[in-house]
């Protein structure tokens, strides 16, 4: 907010697709890891895109095994192994520190960070040591549990935000609504807190109506059947790789009225959301594998955005009209703007 807050004094454009993902990597590192990696920031970041540019990338091997040779040769598998080698290096690094930590404050008997101090990864390890979960928990285990936090967390949590501010700059009328609302529930407060989220059901909608639009993960994570099943007249048998199109779902038309508008309208008299048991909408999946970090995510989007739109009137750089927006796609796993969303900040005038 700081940095917007200088922008908005100097009235200079700001990319708010990296404020978005710095905001989303820190909130997700001080919960994770316990503090932000600032310093190591440039190094993780590299990591982490070099990541998601791989789960991105189709490993042909996987659909036609016999040309899986394909990938020794093109660099596919020797890229991934460093990047697999260097994200467990990180890890570990991260591990190390938190035991260094805890074995420090048990010597200088002041036991164990307070209650709420304490990362995900010290109840890991505090998890490991007391032996809770009634199966050994190797370090390998804890890796993997952190690191699916981060790439199943970061990049979808900021391609969301970026999507909405988007289509926010592109439709003035809802971008004035959802100021309208926001700066109502504030009460004249200097920012919107978790308390009033409740109160927001316009901001609910619009974000509903991007996760409809935009599913940060378009086609979700392959999945597997376990069983023989029928769908729709369809025999799949077991063993079979499934991939659902979320990003069609959502704008199919015998499903949605007008499905490439974005009407956040559409949401504020049904029921209908996204935790899985409707299947129209579905951009954190369903049943058994559906994302564990909804929660997390809307909190994290939600309180983002009602702040942004609270504090700030927005506009695009140099006056140029909202239906000159870029909104094109980029390729990979994750969807994101494929050029940088820029924007100015203006003090509000409310
Ligand atoms: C807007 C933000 C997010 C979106 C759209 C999203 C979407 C998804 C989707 C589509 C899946 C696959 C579900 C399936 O295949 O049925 C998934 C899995 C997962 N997500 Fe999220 N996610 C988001 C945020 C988060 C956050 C903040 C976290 C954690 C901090 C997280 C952690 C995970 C994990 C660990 C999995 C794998 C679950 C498993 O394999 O069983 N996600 N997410």
């Amino acid at each position: 907010m700081e940095k917007i807050e200088k922008s908005s004094t100097s009235g200079l454009p700001i990319n708010l697709s990296e404020i978005f993902s710095a905001t989303t990597n820190n909130v997700i590192c001080r919960i994770a890891l316990g503090r932000k990696y600032s310093e190591d920031t440039t190094k993780f970041k590299k990591l982490l895109r070099e990541f998601t540019e791989l789960l991105g990338t189709s490993d042909v091997g996987d659909y036609l095994p016999w040309l899986s040779w394909i990938s020794h040769v093109n660099g596919f598998n020797a890229k991934a192994k460093k990047v697999a080698k260097e994200f467990d290096q990180f890890l570990d690094g991260v591990i190390e520190e938190h035991m260094n930590q805890h074995n420090k404050q048990t010597n200088d008997h002041k036991g164990i960070q307070g209650q709420d101090q304490k990362d995900f990864v010290d109840v890991l390890l505090e998890i490991q040591r007391q032996n809770k979960v009634g199966f050994p928990m190797e370090r390998m285990n804890i890796k993997a549990v952190i690191f699916d936090m981060f790439s199943g967390g970061t990049d979808t949590t900021y391609t969301a935000l970026e999507w909405a501010m988007s289509e926010l700059l592109r439709h003035p009328k809802v971008m004035k609504e959802l100021q309208h609302e926001v700066r109502k529930v504030s009460g004249g407060k200097s920012s919107i807190s978790e308390d009033d989220i409740d109160n927001l059901h316009y901001l609910k909608a619009v974000i509903k109506e991007t996760l409809r639009l935009h599913p940060p993960l378009p086609l979700l994570l392959p999945t597997i059947s376990t069983k023989d099943v029928k769908i729709k007249g369809y025999d799949i048998v077991e063993g079979t790789e499934l991939i659902i199109n979320a990003w069609a779902i959502g704008r199919d038309p015998s499903s949605w009225e007008k499905p490439e508008e974005f009407l956040p309208d559409r949401f504020l008299n049904n029921s209908i959301d996204f935790k899985g048991h409707h299947f129209e909408l579905i951009p954190f999946g369903s049943g058994r594998r559906i994302c564990p970090g909804i929660l997390f995510a809307m909190q994290i989007n939600e309180l983002f955005l009602a702040n942004l739109v609270h504090k700030f009137d927005w506009s695009l750089p140099g006056g140029a009209n909202e239906k000159d927006l870029d909104m094109t796609e980029s390729l990979g796993i994750t969807i994101h703007k494929k050029s940088p969303l820029i924007a100015t900040a203006n003090q509000c005038s409310f």
